[in-house]
């Protein structure tokens, strides 16, 4: 697990970053180099004893803390002194943040399309991505991704960044947060500086926002977006937003701004199925060096199922807790460390498990459950164990359509709705759905 201990100590430092001020941070931290972690022991270079003694004495409760956080039963931690220890610290790549000053534009190293897993939930956004690469201003103009929260919108569109940047380096790249757009604005406004403002984002080639539902309701913003957006359209330079809704929910939107957004191409990314999830695990742990079995992977990946950032998350935490609790890592410590996370009763509960349960019941075979026949007989256990799922599990109403045979969420929704009235009326139901609760459970 070659870079576990980096990991480890970048979940620690941002932690204490937290806690303590700048300056101290700067002092004492970025000094500090992670050697390893053995028998559950993090073991830390200082490049001096002075320093040494500085830390013990101010900040161990601080990094005992940090790894309390992080799943450490007994947080322990050693300092040693190795006096080359002043270099900076290795940089993982998984937590590099772009760099302000360089130049070309602020894109994350990690944000490419080599590590941007496909499935079935992203491979539209994936391809109109692709294209618009490979023929920035032509393809799709704008390209509008829109998706939830920590789905891979922003990678996708630093994706493109990277791709253009090498295709095509004498282009002109800038990624903005809608956010950081309008503070500019503001301040060049005030400052004066609204010449030096429109040269910046008018002489761009690609031009990628982020977040552009922030720009709702702000009047001044969308007034000088649009003006942008008209520059860079009219010089055929491409021009990619991401967003959390479509530009027709997005409200207080002006009309004239929609309709531009609506101009090239509007794609979105849904949650990722489960096979889409172990994928992007695999692909996490071995670009971190970590050999972790698939049970396990599995299994993590069946309890975060709407979010690639907490998904990430987990696995770190997992993979953490393991090696400071210097325990080997099985699905069962997996269990362990997300069970602050995670209510116990999600963690244990297959939706396989579940079909199988309530086809048993019925005296039906789980192919049946899942299967496209619409018998009397089957339609109403199917529709129970539909509920089960959505109530046990976490997962979502499209998950659940997918594992009854690629249904549709709202057939998953109607199910639901309808078992839920006649657990409301009906004592029979009432009572099978308890028992099937107590069966699974
Ligand atoms: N298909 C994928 N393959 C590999 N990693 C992915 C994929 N999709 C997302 N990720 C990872 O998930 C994390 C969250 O992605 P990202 O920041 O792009 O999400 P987002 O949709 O922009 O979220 P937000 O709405 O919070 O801005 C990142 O670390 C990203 O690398």
């Amino acid at each position: 697990m070659a870079l576990t201990h980096e990991a480890v100590w970048q979940h620690v430092l941002e932690h204490i970053r937290r806690n303590i001020t700048e300056v101290e941070y700067h002092t004492w931290f970025e000094r500090i180099r992670p050697l390893g972690i053995r028998e559950g022991v993090l073991e830390l270079a200082v490049p001096t004893s002075f320093a040494l003694d500085w830390i013990k004495r101010h900040y161990a409760p601080l990094i005992q803390e940090a790894l309390g956080l992080l799943g450490a039963q007994v947080p322990r931690f050693e300092l040693l002194v190795v006096p080359g220890a002043a270099q900076p610290v290795q940089v993982d790549i998984f937590q590099a943040v772009p760099q302000a000053d360089q130049g070309k534009s602020k894109l994350n190293p990690k944000y490419t399309f080599e590590n941007f897993v496909v499935g079935p939930n992203n491979n539209l956004a994936h391809a109109a991505a692709v294209a618009v690469a490979e023929s920035p201003g032509k393809a799709y103009n704008p390209l509008f991704i829109y998706g939830g929260v920590g789905l891979g919108k922003t990678h996708l569109m630093h994706a493109v960044g990277h791709s253009v940047a090498k295709r095509f380096p004498s282009l002109k790249i800038e990624y903005v947060s809608t956010e950081t757009f309008t503070n500019e604005l503001i301040n060049a406004i005030r400052e004066d500086r609204m010449a030096e403002f429109r040269e910046r984002y008018r002489s761009v080639d690609l031009l990628l926002v982020d977040d552009i539902q922030f720009i709702a309701g702000k009047e001044r913003t969308q007034e000088e977006f649009f003006h942008t957006f008209n520059a860079l359209f009219e010089a055929h330079k491409q021009i990619i937003l991401s967003s959390d809704r479509p530009p027709k929910d997005i409200l207080t939107l002006e009309a004239r701004l929609r309709s531009r957004f609506e101009w090239g191409l509007i794609t979105d990314i849904q949650p990722p199925d489960l096979e889409t999830r172990i994928a992007i695990l695999k692909m996490n742990a071995e670009q971190r060096g970590l050999r972790i079995g698939e049970d396990v992977l599995e299994y993590i990946a069946r309890q975060v199922t709407s979010n690639i950032r907490e998904l990430e998350g987990a696995l770190m935490r997992v993979v953490a807790y393991a090696s400071l609790n210097g325990v080997e890592l099985t699905r069962q410590v997996a269990a362990k460390a997300l069970s602050d996370i995670f209510a116990p009763r999600e963690v244990e509960v297959d939706p396989q498990e579940i079909v199988r349960v309530v086809a048993e019941h019925f005296g039906l075979r789980p192919e049946d459950l899942v299967g496209g026949g619409r018998r009397k007989e089957v339609v109403l256990p199917r529709q129970m164990a539909m509920f089960l799922v959505r109530e046990l599990t976490r997962a979502s109403l499209p998950e659940i359509g997918q594992l009854f045979g690629g249904r549709d969420h709202t057939t998953v929704l109607y199910a639901i709705q309808k078992v839920q009235e006649l657990s409301e009326s009906d004592r029979e139901v009432q009572a099978i759905l308890r028992t099937l609760k107590e069966k699974v459970g």
